[in-house]
Order: C-alpha cells, then structure tokens, then sequence
C-alpha cells in the first residue's frame, strides 16, 4: 500500500538565541501515513512536532530530506499541497475579524472553490460542530472551542484527502475535547479522511489515533500502533480499595518507597499500582501483609498510554540532544 504521506529523513534547524550556530530541531525523521489513518505526532513541548507539521503544509523549508504527498515530492510542492489543508496551532489560520462564513469563503477561494460551491457541505459541517447559529459571527468573539471547530470546518470545506491537526485540543475544556474526539473519528470513518495530529495530549492518541510517532528532541524515538506500544510492556496496572478505606501516611511512605508508582487517587477513593512481573505483584502483596494492610478488593486496571510515553522518553533521555551543527 502507497503511503499517503511520506516523510523521509527529515531534519530542520534553526539559529539559536545568539543568531551565531544552527541547531536541528528536527532530526533525521522518517516515517508513514496510510490513507484514511488517524495518526498521531507525540512529544514533549520542543520535541519538533509542529515544525514537523510545518515542513508537510509547506512553511517551513526542510534542510534535507523528503517529503511525498501522494508520491509527489516536496519539489513539486504546489502540485502536492492540494492534498492536504492545515489547522495551525492556536487557530492562527482564521481571521478573527471575518464572519465564520467569511473565513470559509476566504480559505475556498484561496483554492479556487467559490463558497457557492461548497456552502450546503459547509452548512453540514457547521451543523455537525453545532455552530450553525454563529455563521454571522466574527470569529474574534467565539470561543476558543468554537474557534478551533470553525478551523477544522474551514479545513474540511476545503476538501482535501489529508488535515493536519497541530494542537487541536490546546485549551479546550474536557467536554469540547470529547466532542472534537468524535468529530474527528467521525470525519475519517465515514469521510475517508487522514488526519494527523500533533499533540502531547495522551489522552487524545489513546483515543482516537492507529498509529503513532513519539518525536523527543528532535528525534524519532518510536513508531507503531497505539495497541502495539501499550503491549510492549508488561506493565500491569490495579486497583483497590483498602479495609478501612485510607492508609495512614507513614505507612503509604513506605510502601511508595519500595513501589513508587503507588499512588492514591482521590476521585476515586482507590489506590493504584503498577506491577512489572509476577516476582514484584508477590513481593507487593507481602509488603502490604507486612505493613498489615489488608486489601478489600483488587482489580485490573487500564494502564495509560502516559505511563508508556514517559518510559519511553526516559530510555530515551541519554542519547537524545538538539545536535549543534
Ligand atoms: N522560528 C523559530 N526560530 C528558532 N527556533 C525555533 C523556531 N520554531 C521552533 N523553534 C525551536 O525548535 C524546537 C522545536 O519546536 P517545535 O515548535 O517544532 O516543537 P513542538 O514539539 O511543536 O513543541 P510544543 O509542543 O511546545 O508546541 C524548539 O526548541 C523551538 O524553540
């Protein structure tokens, strides 16, 4: 299967502060997205995800490597730009003194779509995000939320096969988060979208991604599926509830001090473990006995795609540097 997207040995850098050396941000990154894939371009804030994105959209010039949209090279850019439109962070692609309208039919004409071309799949849109009551609204007095669905509208209305998402759910609450999850499943499973998101919100890739790139200073570290990644270890995760419901603090001290990833969580009134082998789960409920913590009920837990990036990052840590060139 031809990618749609292909990224070959990308590296990008910059002047640093002082203008004099150039530092790669963006270091010999390679990798592929299928047709119709939610994939997802995580890191930590500078890994180089949004110059990543930049360099696909076309504003940012790659120092070397390539860049293939639907096999067409980066060369031969304007040609292979058609395939995709791009939600900038923070919205910065909307005019925030243009109506909602106005803005669809800025960007459309932008590509040589008239609005009368493509104001019934707008209106569509704008009904599936629930705006269709602020198309005479200026975009400057919307809110956030709105303003990153008015994005991804405008984006939609310009009909391209691939979007690019940089930082879709930056200061969105968890209820317009939610929301845009299943607008965005929505718009690859029944409009054969791909859609690739850069983010660092977990949550977001755990959700609704196939397959991810985790990018850390610049550097590819890993690429696989969401399923594979929280596979890969054999980390388990648990949680219970405690007779007599809390321990004392003294005690939790010790314990932690042995499994430093048991925590409380206050939400849900119940502790939570990770446990990496059988060896550690005995040797964990022995403690307990020991300290005569006496569990009340014990079960499975989701382990969080969080917890593998961080591993991830961490193994990382020693040979991930900005190289200086
Ligand atoms: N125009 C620029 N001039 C100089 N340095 C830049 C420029 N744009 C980005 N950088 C640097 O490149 C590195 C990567 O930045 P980039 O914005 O690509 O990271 P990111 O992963 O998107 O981060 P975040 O999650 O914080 O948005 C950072 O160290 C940043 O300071």
């Amino acid at each position: 299967m031809n990618p749609i997207i292909d990224v070959q040995n990308l590296t990008a850098s910059f002047k640093d502060k002082k203008g004099k050396t150039f530092i790669r941000v963006v270091n010999d990154v390679s990798f592929q997205v299928q047709e119709e894939e939610i994939f997802g371009l995580l890191g930590p804030n500078g890994a180089g995800k949004s110059s990543i994105i930049r360099m696909i959209c076309g504003l940012l010039i790659p120092k070397s490597g390539g860049i293939f949209i639907k096999g067409i090279s980066y060369q031969k850019r304007m040609e292979s730009l058609k395939y995709i439109s791009t939600v900038l962070e923070g919205n910065r692609n909307l005019y925030w003194r243009m109506t909602v309208k106005e803005n669809i039919s800025y960007f459309a004409g932008n590509r040589g779509i008239q609005f009368k071309e493509i104001k019934d799949q707008a209106d569509e849109w704008l009904r599936l995000f629930g705006l269709e009551e602020k198309k005479s609204e200026l975009v400057g007095n919307l809110s956030r939320g709105m303003q990153q669905k008015v994005a991804i509208t405008v984006a939609l209305c310009l009909n391209t096969k691939v979007i690019l998402l940089d930082e879709p759910t930056l200061g969105l609450d968890v209820k317009t988060t939610n929301e845009l999850k299943k607008i965005l499943t929505k718009i690859r499973n029944e409009f054969k979208k791909t859609i690739i998101i850069s983010t660092h919100d977990m949550k977001l890739v755990e959700e609704i991604c196939d397959r991810v790139v985790i990018i850390d200073r610049g550097k590819k570290i890993v690429e696989d599926t969401v399923e594979k990644l929280m596979e890969l270890f054999q980390i388990k995760t648990y949680a219970m509830s405690v007779k007599g419901g809390e321990i004392s603090e003294k005690k939790l001290n010790r314990i932690v001090r042995q499994f430093p990833e048991f925590s409380y969580d206050s939400t849900s009134g119940l502790y939570r473990v990770d446990i990496s082998n059988t060896t550690s789960f005995y040797a964990f409920i022995e403690l307990l006995k020991k300290e005569k913590v006496y569990i009340d009920s014990i079960e499975p837990d989701r382990l969080d795609f969080e917890k593998i990036f961080t591993i991830l990052c961490e193994r990382n840590q020693v040979d991930a540097v900005h190289v200086q060139e």
